[in-house]
């Protein structure tokens, strides 16, 4: 291992695979340096001791601040950054990804979608369980089920611990170097990868993919988050013991999914929102379905109301006082805990974007969408969470695709921005949608037509008996046809399996397939997915007859 000393050009260029253009292009090193970074790529990972061993046994004379020069770096290692370094990789380019968390997979793994998604079926299972009466009606005899939290969160974490491997063994075949370290700018090109107590070092790249994610919005006027009795969403789906009372600031899709878990395990649950309505991006009657639905669960709604102060009395619990938003009366609501659900906001913090001359507003409003560029410094990618939009994984993976796209400056489809993302609340049975909402429709003054189809009308719906449970709210899916293009514009449902359903809605609705199309298209008997060309029928059918646009 040398530290400085002559360029080393030809080892970075003798992988196949790379864009011409890239090797053509000349790295602007900043401090003059080189370092011959090959013994880098040997191993998959690099903690910053071993670095440091590396550098203090380098002679003092020859080295640089540059441990390490890269044609592609990226920050973070969620679904955004793990994306692009593995297409970054197999596309030929240098490549390494730093995150400051012990495991890799980011939010998404360690506080988002697996947490949450490992903790709902798991709750669902022990209510389950608890529903004696169905379970014995199957033939089952057990004795009463009892709750272990900790063993429930034991295996979150092996979860959590498998998946995380996969995503070092993906990156490690593909050739990625993999730091654990905070990263930040220290100059455009260049940032400092550093470890608490341990020390720092820099290293060098042509282009920088930031995708440090997002943090719980923890700025709710009135309370305070303490992470003990006042948590957020992190907090909540670490928490090895279940609060008798739990109660939670905020009625969106995150809140929702965790009052489920919470509800599932035993809590009384009470969403407390300040709007008229759940879930604002969603359909208007999906939304009212949703509530009724859980409400049938078990989960207290207090709408129109607004947290003013949240504390602890003198017994221990939580006082919250609310504010009625129509009738302006306060009164205080007892918890034994209260989630804040309010938002998530961009991770710039700790990057040092100031250094080299850029604020947070850089990030918002002057990104070009196509080649996810900073238009101050085109070969600084942001994707992912730390964007404006959706804050949701599947946007993340677009992005990192787009921004690989644009550095190897290949044309295809995924650079433009395709369609709309789908959306699923993960509660039972799951609430899916993708497009538009009537109510979007309505007030662009967009002719449409509406076909509606129960899925207690559908034969495999039928065969399967743990759907059969959920009769409380009639499962259906709800199609919305242009009726002057009759292409499809929005599919909203409410199905058990309504994450796999949607992927045909939407790839109809992002490719803008015209509804007599689908029903061309032949589909497999008996499926679920049936009642959406069903469904897509009636709607056609509804141009010509109206009253024929529901099958109930
Ligand atoms: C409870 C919950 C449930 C969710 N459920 C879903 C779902 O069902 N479907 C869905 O699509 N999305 C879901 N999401 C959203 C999803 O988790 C995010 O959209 C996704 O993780 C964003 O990916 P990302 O790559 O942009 O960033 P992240 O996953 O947040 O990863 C960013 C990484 O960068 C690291 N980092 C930050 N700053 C630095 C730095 N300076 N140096 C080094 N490393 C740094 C962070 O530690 C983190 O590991 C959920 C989120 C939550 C909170």
């Amino acid at each position: 291992m040398r530290w400085g000393g002559p360029p080393a050009r030809t080892g970075w260029n003798a992988r196949g695979g790379v864009h011409p253009d890239l090797h053509l292009r000349t790295l602007p090193l900043s401090l003059g340096g080189y370092l011959t970074c090959a013994p880098l790529y040997e191993k998959e990972e690099r903690d910053i001791e071993t670095i440091l061993k590396m550098r203090n046994e380098a002679d003092e004379n020859t080295m640089t601040d540059i441990a390490a020069v890269y044609d592609v770096l990226v920050i973070g290692c969620g679904p955004g950054g793990f994306t692009a370094a593995t297409q970054a990789a197999q596309a030929g380019l240098r490549t390494a990804c730093v995150d400051q968390r012990a495991s890799l997979g980011g939010t998404y793994l360690v506080d988002g979608a697996v947490p949450s998604k490992t903790l709902l079926d798991e709750s669902y299972f022990y209510r389950l369980l608890q529903q004696q009466e169905l379970v014995e009606q199957r033939g089952v005899r057990l004795p009463y089920p009892r709750l272990d939290m900790q063993a429930a969160q034991s295996a979150l974490k092996r979860n959590i611990g498998r998946l995380s491997k996969v995503y070092k063994c993906e990156l490690s075949k593909n050739n990625v170097t993999v730091y654990k370290g905070t990263a930040e700018f220290t100059g455009p090109y260049c940032v400092e990868i550093s470890q608490r107590g341990l020390g720092s070092f820099i290293v060098e790249a042509r282009y920088i993919v930031v995708a440090t994610g997002s943090a719980v919005v923890i700025q709710c006027p009135g309370v305070v988050i303490d992470e003990d009795k006042i948590v957020s969403s992190d907090k909540a789906l670490s928490l090895n013991y279940i609060p008798p009372r739990f109660s939670i600031i905020g009625g969106g899709t995150i809140g929702l999914e965790i009052a489920c878990i919470f509800n599932n395990f035993g809590s009384r649950v009470t969403i407390i929102e300040s709007q008229s309505e759940i879930c604002q991006n969603m359909d208007d009657e999906l939304a009212c379905a949703t509530k009724t639905l859980l409400q049938s669960q078990g989960i207290v709604f207090l709408l129109n109301t607004r947290v003013q102060s949240a504390g602890t009395n003198a017994a221990g619990q939580l006082d919250v006082t609310l504010l009625n938003k129509l009738s302006k009366n306060t009164c205080v609501h007892h918890c034994d805990m209260l989630m804040v659900s309010i938002g998530r906001r961009p991770l710039l913090e700790g990057l040092n974007i100031s250094k080299i001359g850029l604020d947070e507003r850089d990030f918002v409003d002057n990104v070009d969408e196509q080649t996810q560029s900073l238009l101050k410094f085109p070969h600084i990618k942001p994707i992912g969470d730390v964007t404006l939009g959706p804050m949701l994984a599947l946007k993340a993976e677009q992005q990192a695709t787009r921004a690989i796209q644009s550095i190897l400056s290949t044309d295809s489809i995924s650079t433009s921005n395709c369609g709309f993302s789908p959306n699923v609340l993960y509660c039972q049975p799951q609430i899916g949608w993708v497009g538009y909402t009537e109510q979007q429709l309505i007030s662009a003054h967009t002719p449409y037509q509406t076909g509606k189809v129960l899925f207690s009308q559908n034969v495999r719906y039928n065969t399967l008996l743990s759907q059969k449970e959920n009769d409380l709210i009639p499962a259906f899916i709800k199609v919305l046809v242009d009726s002057r293009s009759m292409k499809i514009l929005g599919v909203h449902m409410i199905n058990d399996d309504a994450n796999e359903l949607l992927s045909q809605a939407s790839m109809a609705v992002s490719l803008g397939l015209n509804a007599y199309d689908i029903c061309k298209v032949p589909f497999p008997h008996p499926s679920l997915s049936e009642s959406f060309k069903q469904a897509t029928q009636l709607a056609v059918a509804s141009g010509i007859s109206p009253s024929v646009n529901v099958r109930e």
